[in-house]
C-alpha cells in the first residue's frame, strides 16, 4: 500500500493495488474541507476519531468501531499544547506521524487530519471553552486548565471535520463526560451529542489500560503498572461484596503504592454520569476512577462497579 500525502490538495489517490489510499492533510483547512466534502458526497456518513497520535490497539479499536458506524472514517492527530500544563510532558509526548499514518491506512481510514499548532491556533487566537463543574474534580483538579484545552480543541476539530459520529475511549472517562456536556450545552449538530460514542477501554493481557504514556515506563515499571488495575478490581469486588467504600479505597491506596507506584492523585468512587463523589455504593451506575504516578508516567484508569 502507498500513502497519499496531500498537504495542499484534497484529491484522494489510489494505492498501488487500486484501492483508495489514505489521504493525509497536514495543514490547509481549505484542503480538509474539500476532502470532507468529497467523502460526504452522495449523502455518505462520516465518523471521526480524534487522537494525539502514537497509536496503539486502543486507538485502532476506536477506528474499527468507527468503520462499523459510518461510510467513511477520519482520524486526527494533534498533540494539543493547550491541554498540557507548564510542567507536563508536551515536549516528551511521543510523535510518530509516518508510522501512525501507515497503521491508519492499513485499517482503511479514509482521511488523516494532522494540523500544525499554527493552523489550529493562529496568531490572535483568543477563544476558550470551559465546561465548569465537571472539570473541577479528578484530572481537572490535578491538571488545572487541562479540560479547557480538551474542550476547546475538540470543539474546533468537530467544526473542522463536521462528523456524523465521534468516538472516544472510556479510558478517559471524565474527558468523555465533558465532551458530551459541551456538545449538549452548545447544541452541536455535527456530531449530535447522541452520536458521541464511548468505546470500552482496551487493555494489555495483564489488565493495564493501553495508553501512549505506557511508553514512558521501564521494563520493571511496566510490570509494576499492572498492579493498578489489579488493585481496582479487588476494590470493586470488595465494595460490591459489602465493604465500605472508605475501607476499599484505603486498601486500594495501599495496594497501588505497594505495587511500585510512587503516588496517587485520586482514587474515587463516583456517579458515572455526573461524577458526583459517592461515599457509599447504592447500586446506581457508578465508576471507580484512579490516577497514579509511576516512574515519569501519570496513568489513569476507571471501571464500572457492577
Ligand atoms: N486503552 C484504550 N482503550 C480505548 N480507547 C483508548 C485507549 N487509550 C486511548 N484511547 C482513546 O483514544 C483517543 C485518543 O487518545 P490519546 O491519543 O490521548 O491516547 P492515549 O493512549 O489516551 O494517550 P495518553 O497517554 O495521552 O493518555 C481518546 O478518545 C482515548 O480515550
Ligand atoms: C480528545 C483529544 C484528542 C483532544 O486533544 C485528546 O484529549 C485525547 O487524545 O484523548
Ligand atoms: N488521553 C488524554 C489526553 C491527555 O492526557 O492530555
Amino acid at each position: 500500500m502507498r500513502l497519499g500525502v496531500h498537504p495542499a490538495t484534497a484529491k484522494p489517490c489510489q494505492g498501488i493495488k487500486g484501492e483508495a489510499a489514505l489521504v493525509q492533510i497536514n495543514n490547509r483547512l481549505e484542503a480538509l474541507r474539500e476532502a470532507v466534502d468529497a467523502l460526504r458526497n452522495g449523502g455518505k456518513t462520516l465518523a471521526f476519531v480524534p487522537t494525539m497520535g502514537a497509536l496503539h490497539e486502543g486507538h485502532l479499536t476506536l477506528v474499527r468501531e468507527a468503520k462499523k458506524l459510518a461510510d467513511h472514517v477520519t482520524v486526527s492527530i494533534f498533540v494539543n499544547p493547550r491541554q498540557f500544563g507548564p510542567n507536563e510532558d508536551l515536549d516528551a509526548y511521543p510523535r510518530r506521524l509516518a508510522a501512525d499514518a501507515a497503521l491508519l491506512e492499513a485499517e482503511g481510514v479514509d482521511l488523516l487530519w494532522a494540523p500544525t499548532v499554527d493552523v489550529m491556533y493562529p496568531q490572535g487566537y483568543a477563544t476558550n471553552i470551559s465546561v465548569s463543574g465537571l472539570d473541577a474534580v479528578l484530572c481537572g483538579a490535578a491538571r488545572p486548565g487541562h479540560f479547557d484545552g480538551v474542550a476547546t480543541v475538540v470543539c474546533k476539530l468537530f467544526n473542522q471535520v463536521r462528523p456524523d459520529f465521534a468516538l472516544f475511549g472510556e479510558k478517559d472517562w471524565q474527558q468523555l463526560a465533558i465532551i458530551r456536556r459541551m456538545a449538549r450545552d452548545l447544541d452541536l449538530s455535527q456530531p449530535h451529542v447522541d452520536r458521541i460514542i464511548g468505546v470500552p477501554t482496551v487493555r494489555e493481557a495483564d489488565g493495564l489500560a493501553m495508553s501512549s504514556r505506557n511508553q514512558y515506563l521501564s521494563a520493571e515499571e511496566r510490570e509494576q503498572a499492572a498492579g493498578l488495575n489489579r488493585a481496582m478490581r479487588k476494590a470493586i469486588a470488595s465494595i460490591v461484596g459489602g465493604s465500605s467504600v472508605a475501607s476499599a479505597l484505603a486498601a486500594l491506596n495501599d495496594d497501588v503504592l505497594a505495587s511500585g507506584f510512587k503516588s496517587i492523585d485520586y482514587a474515587d468512587l463516583r456517579d458515572a454520569a455526573t461524577l458526583e463523589e459517592l461515599t457509599a455504593y447504592d447500586g446506581r451506575d457508578a465508576r471507580l476512577l484512579v490516577a497514579a504516578r509511576i516512574g515519569s508516567a501519570r496513568l489513569i484508569d476507571n471501571m464500572a462497579l457492577a
